[in-house]
């Protein structure tokens, strides 16, 4: 588990960083989202000691984080930082082998990586000569190298097309599953909805929603999907429902709590006939439009 706590952080006059705490637990991924200049780049060079904080600090298995754990990990900054006139191979082992691993081991592990990523194919290229979604999957692929005991990764998933997106997805929840904490930031909501355990969620320099998946989504808005043939029009007039939306015999609505719904939906059968009436998920999307709003 790794736990940021009451971090801040000022350039100049300006404070980044208002008391930011969050936790990313081991055996699974956390998504760190927010609007550009929220923070998050500024979040993870703290964790990793690249910038220090001006007050808060960060734990690592309930300790300060220290040096020593740091290289341990795997970063994935996000100015990147491979030496692009160096074959991808020869550079995944040469930074194997900075984190101590044995040549031939680092080299096997090189490969198998760039296997995974679909560019097995590339290993004697160098770098610069591959397309830029190519050179984040060596990015990704170097931050996993010395089989990290946390990740903290700068936006893995840009400019990647959905076939990298899915093998790196599946490397990073096996590597999750093994207990070590991802931390990741991203814009792409979607896919923060199908990875991700937890959510942290930064808005100017402040947290404003973090937590699991399904704690963030008892806490939001639940609504329903009422279908009442022909329409649903009448559910407007009705006390105990808020009425979000209708479209024709389609609506989605906001009930107070059970009782009201099991109340409006013997109303809605008592008119006709009910097509459907379902709760609805709130995604990791809409809550986190929800909670920037
Ligand atoms: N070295 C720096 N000097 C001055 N201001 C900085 C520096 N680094 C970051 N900032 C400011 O800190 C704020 C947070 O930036 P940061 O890069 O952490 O945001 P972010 O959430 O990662 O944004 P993005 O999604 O665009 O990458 C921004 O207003 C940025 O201009």
């Amino acid at each position: 588990m790794l736990e940021v706590r009451n971090l801040t952080r000022r350039f100049g006059e300006r404070t980044v960083l208002h008391d930011v705490s969050f936790g990313v637990p081991a055996n699974g991924m956390t998504g760190f989202v927010g609007a550009n200049g929220a923070g998050k780049t500024t979040t993870m060079r703290i964790i990793m000691g690249v910038l220090k904080a001006h007050g808060g600090g960060v734990l690592f298995n309930g300790e300060p984080l220290v040096d020593a754990d740091r290289a341990r990990f795997g970063y994935m900054p996000e100015e990147r930082g491979l030496y692009p006139k160096q074959q991808v191979l020869d550079q995944l082992q040469y930074l194997g082998q900075l984190h101590g691993m044995g040549r031939h081991d680092a080299r096997t592990e090189a490969l198998n990586l760039l296997d995974r990523f679909g560019i097995a194919d590339r290993t004697k290229d160098k770098l610069e000569s591959l397309s830029l979604g190519n050179q984040q999957r060596v990015q990704v692929a170097a931050s996993l190298m010395h089989h990290p005991t946390a990740l903290i990764l700068d936006e893995p998933f840009s400019g990647l097309d959905p076939i990298a997106v899915d093998s790196m997805s599946s490397l990073l929840a096996e590597r999750a599953a093994t207990g070590v904490p991802i931390l990741f930031s991203s814009h792409q909501l979607d896919l923060i909805d199908q990875l991700c355990d937890n959510l942290v969620v930064l808005a100017e320099g402040k947290i404003v929603a973090s937590g699991s998946a399904g704690e963030l989504r008892a806490r939001a808005r639940s609504t329903h999907v009422m279908v009442t043939p022909p329409d649903a029009g009448w559910l407007r007039e009705m006390p105990e429902v808020n009425v979000l939306d209708v479209a024709g015999p389609r609506a989605v609505v906001e009930f107070a709590d059970e009782e009201s719904a099991q109340r409006i939906l013997r109303a809605a059968l008592d008119r006709g006939s009910v097509t459907e009436f379902a709760p609805q998920r709130p995604s990791l999307a809409e809550i986190y439009r929800e909670v920037i709003r």
